[in-house]
């Protein structure tokens, strides 16, 4: 757990031990508790150097402790910092790899602090619902200042080494040997007074202006973060460390940290990390899974289509180091595409930089532009990222089929048609999977893979162990239309537009889902998007456009309730911020600025007189219920259907690629929160006040969890019985 070897020359090291990341579990605690006192005692060592095992230090407190009663949890991280700080010998922490929460609170308390180049510091608690509760707090705006502190302590954002020195969190940066440069600055400072590296002792540089700058960080963080309550607790501990002794700062981080600690908060959100964890291991019903099968090798990759999607595409190839050839059709796109790629490659090159690496350049794969699908032959992987258009798809993979080499994968960026179709035209369906990425494809962190009827497993490993290698969240999800994400997305927007109808603004129903913590309202959200996109794909299936069949009432279709308000605003060229003009207006075309739009109400007047439409009042909770609800409600179809197979994979596809707010859990932890009989209810009234919204009507799983005394989460799809896995 924590080992004390005795090392020549009077230094002795202690080395954390507890695999894979050396977290503080209680039992680590102890052990380092143990082994710190057995070398203050030794009176042969004069010097003390902690490290971690296997290259990293430490990712801070045991996540997985977190739930257990606090009395079981042995001595306080905390009360070690302090015994660290008080001690007469030096002590210096030797960091390598990550120092992270209580392991960065555990390196603060000692005397000096040496890291390896490669290693990582940061005090990520904010995003686990906490804050940096072992005197994280207090010593950070102590040893860095209170900007810099807020900045960290509030982000949860992690610093490279090179970073971190010039913040000045920690003292040196080396290349080599972080433990031997440790020993050496022990030794060197052993004697040496003490007073000026114990953090809990300095006065708390302050700007004149800190209140100002306390206040903004506050109205960022409500506004970047809301709804969640761990950021403002973060800036109230460091507003302590303004103004209080260290010792009463404490006091106000402890019982921040206790008030924190019974909100759900750090429960959804922690439900959310090992959730993120959890999808990586797939398992299929056939017993195959990430254990069992291996993924091939992947050493080349092509992409087909440079739009937007297929830019970011190679983008997060080249970040992986994965040499990339990337295709186009004509000329002219090619220049277009290669510009813009070479332009995002600049600004990952820059942003490397501005984290000190050095040799940036060299540590992005290299990218070839080209027309000629010749050149695709040899790469082990082609991802196809061009328009979604089903027949030029196909077109694509039939020439694939023929360029590439057969063991190839092939890969197509769809957000929602279908696998099975696109396989079929090839040679080797089996090798045919999905992988939705998300815009910007190389910055947002989900994949959504795919797996058609055809898919074999070690496809699927395969396109899972890309998403790892391209630093993303893979989720594997069944094929069916708009697959996971989109198919839930669909109705939550549809209902926001039916209660546009029913009376509510626009702006309305923004501000109340974005109160609730959703990254953006779902008409700010069509408006980005392009509410054009919609449009086309409604008029190619013949929901709206020429091949509606005539005499189809305008609010209906089939036995559904539809509402003709997107088609008709696109029909008026209002495509949304391309347009200058959407749900809302906007400064000029492609302006960011969404401003409430006067001609939109009266618009809507004169619709809803048309379609003899009466307005009423609708409360924030109903706007909240109706567009939640209905997409939790498809969360349980989903799951009855077997195209996930879990609640988490829908939470993590809706916290890494929805703006889902991740204090909440997800859609479906929310689900529990809120709990499932109260769900229930809220749809069964609904339907009842909406019978042609049939996507009101509560799922069969939702009632069967309900009849059977609504069981946690986990135990979920324990419920789900034989159904038929689409996995
Ligand atoms: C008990 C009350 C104490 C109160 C004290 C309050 C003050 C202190 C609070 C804290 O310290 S909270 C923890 C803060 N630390 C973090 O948030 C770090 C989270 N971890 C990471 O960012 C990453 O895991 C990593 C360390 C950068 C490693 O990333 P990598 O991509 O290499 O591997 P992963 O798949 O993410 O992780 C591997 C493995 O390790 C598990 N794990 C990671 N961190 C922790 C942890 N802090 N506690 C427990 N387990 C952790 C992770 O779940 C993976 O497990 P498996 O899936 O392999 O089982």
């Amino acid at each position: 757990m924590a080992t004390f070897r005795h090392i020549c020359d009077s230094v002795a090291v202690i080395t954390l031990s507890n695999p894979p990341v050396n977290a503080l579990s209680s039992a680590l605690i102890q052990a380092l508790q143990k082994a710190l006192g057995e070398a203050i005692r030794d009176s042969a060592v004069e010097a003390i150097v902690i490290c971690g095992d296997k290259g990293k230090f430490c990712a801070g407190a045991d996540i997985r402790e977190f739930n257990k009663p606090s009395q079981k949890r042995g001595p306080h991280l905390l009360l070690l910092t302090d015994l660290i700080e008080s001690n007469k010998k030096p002590v210096v922490a030797a960091i390598e790899g990550v120092a992270l929460g209580g392991g960065l609170e555990l390196a603060l308390g000692c005397h000096y602090r040496v890291a390896h180049v490669q290693a990582r510091v940061g005090l990520p608690e904010v995003l686990l619902g906490i804050l940096p509760a072992a005197s994280g707090t207090q010593r950070l705006p102590r040893l860095i200042g209170i900007a810099a502190a807020l900045t960290l302590i509030t982000t949860g954002k992690y610093v490279p080494a090179r970073e971190a020195l010039k913040l000045g969190i920690v003292d040196k940066v080396v290349g080599e040997n972080t433990v031997d440069e440790a020993i050496r600055l022990a030794k060197k400072v052993i004697g040496q007074p003490l007073g000026s590296r114990q953090l809990s002792t300095l006065p708390v540089q302050c700007p004149p202006n800190v209140e100002a700058l306390l206040a903004e960080a506050m109205v960022k963080v409500k506004k970047q973060f809301r709804g969640a309550q761990s950021p403002q607790a973060c800036i109230e501990a460091v507003r302590a460390a303004v103004h209080l002794p260290y010792t009463e700062g404490i006091k106000k981080e402890q019982e921040l940290y206790q008030f924190l600690n019974a909100t759900h908060e750090p429960r959804a959100q922690q439900y959310a990390f090992f959730a993120e964890r959890e999808v990586a291991k797939w398992t299929l019903p056939s017993g195959a899974s990430w254990k069992t099968v291996s993924p091939q090798p992947i050493h080349t990759a092509a992409v087909i289509g440079l739009g937007t999607m297929g830019r970011g595409i190679v983008t997060s190839l080249a970040k992986a180091k994965i040499p990339v050839v990337a295709l186009e059709q004509d000329k002219r796109q090619l220049d277009i595409g290669s510009k813009a790629v070479m332009s995002l490659l600049d600004r990952e090159i820059l942003k490397m930089e501005q984290l000190g690496h050095t040799e940036a350049t060299n540590s992005l794969g290299p990218v070839r532009f080209t027309l000629d699908y010749d050149e695709l032959k040899d790469v082990d992987i082609v991802i196809e990222a061009v328009f979604e258009n089903m027949a030029l798809k196909k077109d694509i993979f039939r020439r694939l089929s023929v360029v590439c080499k057969p063991e190839a994968f092939l890969c197509t960026n769809t957000s929602g048609l279908n696998i099975d179709e696109i396989a079929s035209v090839t040679n080797r369906p089996q090798m045919v999977i999905g992988t939705h990425f998300f815009s910007p494809a190389h910055i947002m962190k989900l994949l959504e893979v795919v797996r058609g009827c055809y898919t074999s497993s070690t496809t699927i490993s395969t396109a899972m162990r890309l998403a790892k290698m391209l630093g993303k969240i893979g989720v594997l999800v069944g094929n069916c239309p708009s697959f996971v994400g989109n198919r839930l997305m669909r109705l939550y927007v549809e209902q926001a537009v039916f209660l546009v109808e029913e009376g509510s603004k626009p702006e309305e129903i923004d501000l109340a889902l974005e109160d609730f913590g959703l990254a953006m309202g779902p008409f700010r959200m069509m408006d980005l998007a392009g509410l054009d996109i919609g449009w086309k794909a409604r008029t190619e299936i013949g929901l709206t456009g020429p091949k509606l069949p005539i005499g189809t009432p305008a609010r209906q279709r089939g036995s559904k309730r539809y509402s003709p308000l997107p088609d008709i605003l696109c029909e008026q060229g209002r495509f949304g911020q391309k347009s200058g003009q959407g749900w809302y207006k906007y400064e000029k075309s492609g302006g960011r600025n969404a401003m409430p739009d006067p001609w939109l109400y009266n618009f809507l007047s004169e619709y809803r007189c048309i379609h003899n439409l009466k307005t009423r009042n609708i409360t924030q909770e109903e706007v909240i219920e109706r567009c939640l609800y209905i997409l939790i409600n498809q969360g349980f179809k989903v799951l009855e259907e077997g195209i996930a197979s879990d609640p988490k994979d829908i939470d993590v596809i809706y916290n890494n690629g929805y703006g889902w707010p991740k204090h909440t859990g997800g859609p479906m932890y929310y689900a529990s929160l809120v709990g499932l009989p109260v769900v229930l209810t809220k749809l069964e009234k609904y339907y009842e006040d909406n019978p042609d919204i049939l996507d009101l009507k509560p799922s069969n799983f939702l009632k069967k969890l309900v009849a059977s005394g609504t069981p946690p989460l986990k135990e979920w799809r324990s419920h789900l019985g034989s159904q038929s896995s689409k996995l």
